[in-house]
């Protein structure tokens, strides 16, 4: 079965993918080097693979590849299991969810994990479930909180040192952000921990620790429905032993409601520890450290987008995140320290730049205004933000490559009309008290791929893409950069050029994260095809844009041609 070593070193072990992330760092950069600039215009597919049914939408998973067989979740929470060599389905998992879920943004799962003879994976309903990697029999199906009050869940779970490591979502229905380690055999709880100021931990079922102080950044009793889901799972960086894991917006989205007046230290009514990151010690779920990107956040600017462990070409051990809120950040390994932030997308009006310590020189003019200094009470000022609440860059991953030292990142150039609106809590309900539209900033474009010097910030090169990219990307040693399109289009980049040197049209919207593998010596490629996730949902003026294209759930694997991947 597969250990923690197999986990420490997927990057390395190129005959097979275990991790979300291809490796826990979450780089997706891969060694192989057998498919390259010169040869990738010869690469076609091998097998496709149908998801069948009649939920053909969002496909957002990162395939698995071990022991011959590849692992792929579906829409719905749905799990197949896949022979490699044929692509023939050996057996599938339907979660069959109950009625009154809760999904922000749309019916999505980002993958499975893989440790010892099981596979892993959650549930709409939030829950995680362990199966027999080689027969799909249920090992054991566990609760991770309460999908009546809006919890859910979508991200791929992290395995470290015997543990299973889930976040949490729901963050637009006021839950409480959590992250929690279970016993990955038994599937017992070993240790929780909250991300909301004021909540109490827990550890072997006994209370550990409070998160933060009690009201410290925090208006009145607004923390106990203070949002900040995990939603996006987390990174874990072996070297420092810390799992890092970003908490999502604030709620209600309404900052005014969460306003903790006159400040009496220097972060009251930051509402902590949303919209940030946090180190924790996966021993016991302490925070060691925390990075918050956005203070008092008021345009949903979720702070989970993923933390890459990196090291510069410098050698210094560096994390670096492409926020929602469109900066760019490095910080330092060994405790979360501020490093450097750069703007990754054009027009951000929110704020002036990322002062000294981290903290944005915010545009107060841009916070969408208070219903309360409205003449009728109702409706607050109308402001015209960018980047829009679906950010610079949302959940799909960009790849760092350790070829050229470059990080390569999704990113979308976009703005949204957003005012405030008065919202009480109530179970189960959309907690957001605010009202938006999404709008592109510009004619010819939303999606950008950017190729981004870590060390100064500087956009090496940039792809542009007529719909919004929702699609990871992957990075490899034969000097290629592989992400796809809304339109259909998966492709494959020089590396240091940006010049497109193939693509293939899988039939749907890409919206799903590479692989790369290497069987019999020859190097495969794996993107699953299927459009959906928020963009189609919440996109304004820009779902109108994409609203011609077709859903689908079809996996592709794609090799190069034996001959010629031997002449070459
Ligand atoms: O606050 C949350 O709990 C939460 C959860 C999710 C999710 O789990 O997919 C998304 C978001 N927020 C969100 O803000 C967002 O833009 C988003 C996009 C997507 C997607 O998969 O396309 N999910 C989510
Ligand atoms: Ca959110």
């Amino acid at each position: 079965g597969v250990t923690e070593d197999d986990l420490k070193n997927d990057q390395t072990i190129t005959n097979q993918v275990v991790t979300n992330g291809m490796g826990r760092h979450l780089q997706r950069y891969s060694p192989l080097d057998i498919l390259n600039k010169d040869n990738v215009k010869n690469l076609v597919p091998a097998w496709a693979f149908s998801l069948g049914g009649e939920k053909q939408r969002g496909q957002e998973t990162q395939p698995l590849v071990y022991d011959g067989v590849m692992y792929i979740t579906g829409s719905y929470s749905r799990l197949y299991a896949i022979d490699v060599k044929t692509g023939e389905e050996l057996w599938q998992y339907d979660a069959r969810l109950p009625e009154g879920i809760l999904p922000c943004c749309d019916v999505i799962n980002r993958g499975a994990a893989l440790y010892g003879d099981n596979i892993y994976f959650g549930t709409l309903d939030a829950r995680i479930v362990a199966l027999n990697r080689k027969t799909g029999d249920v090992v054991w199906n566990k609760k991770i909180a309460d999908y009546k009050a809006g919890y859910s869940y979508t991200a791929a779970p992290l395995i470290v040192n015997g543990l299973v490591i889930t976040g949490n979502s729901g963050g637009e229905f006021g839950i409480v952000g959590e992250v929690q380690a279970r016993d990955a055999e038994t599937g017992e709880l070993v240790w929780t921990r909250p991300v909301i100021e004021g909540h109490m931990g827990t550890y072997k079922g006994e209370e550990s620790t409070m998160t933060g102080t009690l009201n410290a950044t925090w208006p009145g009793d607004m923390w106990k429905t203070g949002g900040g889901a995990t939603w996006l799972g987390g990174s874990y960086d072996v070297e420092t032993d810390t799992l890092v894991f970003g908490a999502g917006n604030p709620a209600p989205w309404n900052s005014h409601l969460r306003n903790a007046g006159t400040p009496t230290e220097g972060n009251a009514g930051d509402n902590l520890y949303a919209a940030s990151r946090l180190g924790i010690d996966p021993e016991n779920g302490e925070i060691k450290w925390h990075f918050q990107t956005t203070p008092r956040e008021g345009w949903d600017y979720d702070g989970v987008n993923e933390v890459v462990a990196y090291t510069d070409r410098e050698g210094n051990k560096r994390f670096a995140t492409a926020d929602r809120n469109g900066f760019f950040y490095v910080l330092n390994r060994e405790d979360g320290a501020f490093v450097s932030a750069t703007p990754f997308v054009k027009d951000i009006s929110w704020a002036e730049g990322i002062d000294e310590n981290g903290r944005p020189i915010f545009v107060e003019e841009n916070r969408p205004g208070n219903p309360a200094d409205a003449a009728d009470g109702k409706k607050g000022e109308v402001i015209f933000a960018s980047p829009s609440f679906l950010g610079g860059k949302n959940w799909m991953p960009m790849a760092f490559s350790q070829r050229t030292g470059n990080f390569y990142v999704p990113s979308n150039e976009w703005g949204m009309d957003i005012w405030n609106e008065p919202i009480t809590y109530k179970k189960g309900a959309a907690y957001l008290g605010a009202g938006f539209t999404i709008k592109p900033n510009y004619e010819d474009h939303i999606g950008s791929l950017k190729a981004i010097d870590p060390d100064t910030g500087e956009i090496k090169w940039e792809y542009k893409n007529d719909a919004p990219l929702w699609g990871g990307v992957m990075t490899t040693a034969g000097g290629l950069v592989f992400t796809g399109t809304p339109e259909g289009k998966f492709i494959a980049f020089d590396d240091e050029t940006g010049e497109v040197l193939w693509s293939f049209q899988t039939g749907s919207g890409i919206v799903g994260q590479p692989i790369t593998w290497e069987m019999d010596g020859e190097q495969y490629i794996s993107i699953i095809s299927g459009w959906g996730g928020a963009v189609p949902l919440w996109g304004g003026e820009v779902a109108k844009k994409v609203n011609y294209l077709n859903q689908g759930g079809t996996l592709w694997t794609f090799k190069l041609p034996k001959q010629l991947a031997s002449a070459d």
